[in-house]
């Protein structure tokens, strides 16, 4: 094994559960800071945005923290596992801080679309209805009695023979249909309902009625042409790609493992994957890019009220500690060079954190 090689060479044995836990191999003092800080790192991503979770629980409401740069986050975080994984100069604590941070971020991003989009348009004007659909989802029949169809009538008036004519509350379909989500209903169903909504309205007079009584009433005015998929099918695809990424962990982690089989930076001998770097620089740009929009919400908005000051201050050890990570276990230019664009990534986010946190901090006191 080449770390065996190099710490027989330093006249030390590797640390068991480091090498065994991590892939690392820690045989000189050096090593053993790089791999604290490597941890700290780890840890501080690990609660960065906890502060934040708690902070829109709190208010019920994420207004504080920009989606756009959470998406940012997300996206470079794809780019980093996967430039992690090719580049063999990347530490292992590097490859397991970034797993933890896309899973607390994905997690983040969820709830802000949830108080966002769905908590914010139910609570406003449409609980009721909201409320409403959702019990008469639950409770409808699967296959409901002709006479009263799907649709929730106006109570206080009666039931007439045309079902078409009647006044109904916007039924939950025809309200994914408006591109707005029903309560505590997701976007996957949400652009699920599109299409099918389209064919409804194809139907002849005869096969109507039969139509009708499986189907929500569709009247010809609420769907008549084809739509484009709604903006939350974006959201949807975007989801389903985020949630799926910690269940492919295992095999990405496998495949690290395989990676760093090859990786020879302690004795300074590392194949540099030439895609692992574009990817690290692709990483970069959009972290460094993605604290824009949170630096303009704050000025757009002339307050920084809802977003917890702890997210930046824990981001801005945790980029901090990274940087010392990599710096105290070689400082030979060959390394140094492959980790360029996490380095710099991390330095320049340091610097734009320590705008935010301060700004925070003096704008408004510590919650937690
Ligand atoms: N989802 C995350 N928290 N990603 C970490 C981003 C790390 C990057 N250096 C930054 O601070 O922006």
């Amino acid at each position: 094994m080449v770390y065996a090689r190099y710490c027989l060479k330093e006249k030390k044995t590797c640390v068991r559960w480091v090498e065994r836990y991590f892939d690392d191999c820690l045989c000189n003092l050096n090593d053993e800071v790089s791999f604290a800080l490597g941890i700290v790192s780890l840890i501080c991503w690990g609660v960065a945005e906890i502060p934040q979770i708690i902070t829109n629980f709190r208010t019920k409401s994420s207004h504080g923290v920009s989606l756009s740069f959470l998406l940012a986050w997300v996206a470079g975080d794809i780019f980093n596992l996967i430039g992690c994984l090719l580049e063999p100069a990347t530490l292992p604590t590097q490859f397991y801080t970034a797993l933890l941070y896309t899973v607390s971020t994905v997690v983040l991003v969820i709830q802000t679309i949830y108080y966002d989009y769905i908590y914010r348009l139910c609570t406003h004007g449409r609980t009721k209805i909201c409320q409403k659909d959702e019990e008469d989802e639950e409770k409808k029949p699967l296959n409901p009695p002709k006479t009263m169809g799907s649709a929730i009538s106006i109570p206080g008036e009666s039931y007439k023979a045309s079902p078409r004519k009647e006044f109904y509350y916007t039924s939950a379909r025809s309200l994914a249909g408006s591109g707005t989500p029903p309560l505590r209903t997701s976007y996957f169903r949400v652009a699920k309902s599109g299409p099918s909504a389209m064919t409804i309205d194809s139907g002849s007079s005869s096969d109507e009625d039969e139509t009708m009584s499986t189907l929500p009433v569709v009247t010809a005015k609420t769907i008549t042409q084809p739509r484009p998929i709604p903006r939350q099918a974006g959201f949807g695809t975007f989801l389903a790609a985020s949630v799926s990424l910690p269940l492919q962990a295992k095999s990405l982690a496998e495949k690290y493992a395989h990676a760093s089989s090859r990786r020879l930076l302690n004795e300074r001998i590392v194949e540099h994957s030439a895609l692992g770097q574009w990817l690290g620089w692709l990483m970069a740009a959009i972290y460094m890019g993605g604290r824009i929009p949170q630096i303009w919400l704050n000025i757009k908005r002339g307050s920084v009220e809802g977003l917890n000051p702890l997210m930046f201050i824990f981001a801005l050890v945790a980029n901090a500690t990274y940087v010392g990570s990599i710096l105290v276990r070689t400082i030979e230019w060959d390394s140094i060079k492959a980790n360029l664009p996490w380095l710099l990534d991390a330095i320049v986010c340091v610097l734009l954190d320590l705008f935010v946190s301060f700004k925070t901090i003096y704008t408004a006191p510590i919650k937690f």
